[in-house]
């Protein structure tokens, strides 16, 4: 496979053609050790979320602050607008100059037409690859190549209806000379091959594409992961790589259920999942328990989903009793299928993608519904996808009482079985961060109606304690997770001296000379888990 953009290519990694229907992918070209980073590039194109337009640099990504005040790591102090649209900004004149050379130039004439109608993020990220398309004659990102664009199977489907639409907005806001079909082409590679950009906490900032990070096969155990510092993007391992092995990354949320991950993978991307969560058992598995249920009489756990055809109606009648206790579960309500369809009946991600005060109560009123059904582990889709929007929405409100239960929740019911590992997880370290933070926040504010609240509820708990234990396990974790001299770990520093100046010379000591042993973290930490669970048990 020949294209420029694979002139980047390091010498430890190697494109290889698995043929149809998983295409190429990236293989380790020598072993690769834990925490190893592989690549390290700015993407091609990359387009920050439009309703995030004006506290993001369109060069870098880098954000003034993605959500909601105080919680997310500003990576720049400022952005201001580019004069001549008003609708583009930038962190800085030299990331002005380098995208107004690349892109902006035509890109700002379109914009100053279409404002205030500014399209969709999609759009934009398409524009902007024409605009390349138009001044480059080499395949900077792939697009001649054979990157997969999945268009055969859109064809005659209401996605290839609006992946027409959209290309004939790009067509014609930037007055490409490429035909119709061209544009077609490459909306459906954009969607198949862009990338979510999302800053440490995992809240989206934007879009990117490029052709080598696509080259990227997806993995629902992936051994690599995607971080984005200071405009660029970098793969690093999750574990060792051995000598010919292919290095994955996880395209979606993956503590979904096998039914779940697949569901989204052929809507989102078009394909069936070919990696070893989602193949047949080898008889070697162990448990993958994203796909457990819970038996409602003796509460043992059940872990099914390893099936010849996981798409065959037959896919669930392994599981018609428990192995534990034999109680038979029926024709109905108990077989696996049908809790499946129960769940599926509650739409609980039927709401707006913008979500107020009233969608977050419902969905957690629904919540409350499957766990009444006894079934599903709190560490199962759809718990996890439900959660983590219920916090995205409540840390951006800093409804800080509500968000610490469901962070309890995540971080003592999920994240130790889903990750059972700490070392390498990205996720966890920005589930650890959020933790922390608004921690933070309740103790910087005590008088707050959230932190009185709290205060009442949690009233011998010693937040500090609380606080500096998971700032001090995350001192040791960013380094290997994010290499050295991160933007993280600095972030990470001056929450630490926030709390440290926050509490004053004279108990200082207090935390700086005792380990967490002597300081009885676990056993205030305890009092979260034991918080939240009692919440959620009465909600
Ligand atoms: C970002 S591209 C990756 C590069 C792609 N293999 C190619 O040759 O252009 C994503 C596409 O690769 C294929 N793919 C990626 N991961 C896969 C997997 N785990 N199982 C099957 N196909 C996969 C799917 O066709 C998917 O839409």
């Amino acid at each position: 496979m020949k294209s420029e953009f694979l002139a980047e290519l390091p010498s430890s990694l190697a494109v290889k053609d698995f043929g149809s229907p998983r295409g190429h992918g990236i293989v380790a070209e020598t072993n690769l050790p834990a925490g190893r980073k592989v690549l390290s590039k700015h993407p091609t194109v990359m387009v920050p979320n439009s309703d995030a337009r004006n506290t993001t640099c369109a060069r870098c990504l880098q954000t003034v602050s993605a959500s909601g005040p105080g919680i997310a790591p500003a990576t720049v102090e400022s952005v201001f607008p580019c004069e001549d649209c008003g609708v583009t900004f930038y962190c800085s004149k030299s990331c002005e100059i380098i995208d107004r050379k690349r892109f902006h130039q035509e890109e700002c004439q379109i914009l100053q037409k279409l404002t205030p109608r500014i399209p969709p993020t999609l759009v934009v990220l398409v524009m902007r690859l024409l605009i390349l398309e138009g001044t480059h004659a080499d395949d900077l990102f792939g697009l001649k190549s054979p990157l997969l664009s999945h268009l055969d199977k859109k064809f005659e489907t209401e996605e290839y209806a609006s992946i027409a639409l959209m290309a004939k907005g790009a067509k014609e806001f930037s007055g490409t000379k490429l035909p119709l079909e061209g544009v077609i082409e490459i909306v459906g590679k954009t969607i198949i091959n862009a990338v979510t950009v999302v800053n440490p906490l995992f809240d989206s900032v934007g879009l990117m594409i490029d052709g080598l990070i696509a080259m990227f096969n997806h993995s629902c155990n992936p051994n690599a992961f995607f971080i984005f510092e200071k405009g660029k993007i970098t793969v690093r391992t999750g574990r060792k790589i051995a000598q010919g092995e292919e290095i994955c990354v996880s395209y979606i949320d993956n503590t979904l259920a096998l039914p779940n991950r697949l569901k989204t993978l052929s809507q989102r991307y078009f394909f069936i999942c070919s990696c070893e969560s989602c193949l047949p058992p080898t008889g070697l598995d162990t448990p993958d328990y994203r796909n457990d249920f819970v038996c409602a009489k003796c509460g043992s756990a059940l872990h099914p989903y390893r099936s010849q055809d996981v798409l065959s109606p037959g896919f669930y009648n392994n599981y018609k009793s428990c192995p534990n206790c034999g109680i038979v579960f029926g024709n109905q309500p108990r077989t696996i299928e049908a809790i499946d369809n129960r769940i599926s009946a509650l739409k609980l991600h039927d709401s707006s993608p913008i979500m107020t005060t009233a969608d977050a109560d419902k969905l957690l009123a629904k919540l409350a519904l499957v766990r009444d059904l006894k079934v599903v582990p709190l560490h199962r889709s759809p718990f996890t996808t439900s959660i983590q929007r219920l916090l995205t929405f409540h840390v951006s409100q800093e409804s800080l009482a509500i968000a610490l239960k469901l962070i309890g929740i995540e971080y003592f019911y999920q994240d130790p079985v889903l990750w059972p590992a700490l070392e390498m997880q990205a996720v966890r370290l920005a589930h650890m961060a959020r933790f922390s933070i608004v921690l933070l926040l309740v103790m910087l504010d005590p008088t707050s109606p959230q932190s009185q609240e709290l205060a009442s509820d949690l009233p011998t708990i010693d937040l500090g304690v609380c606080l500096w234990g998971l700032l001090d396990v995350m001192d040791r974790l960013i380094p290997r997770v994010y290499g050295e001299n991160s933007q993280f770990q600095a972030y990470l520093k001056e929450q630490k001296s926030r709390f440290l100046s926050f509490i004053g010379d004279d108990y200082q000591g207090r935390f700086t000379s005792q380990t967490l042993e002597q300081l009885r973290w676990n056993a205030e930490m305890d009092k979260i888990r034991k918080f939240s669970i009692t919440w959620w048990e009465n909600l």
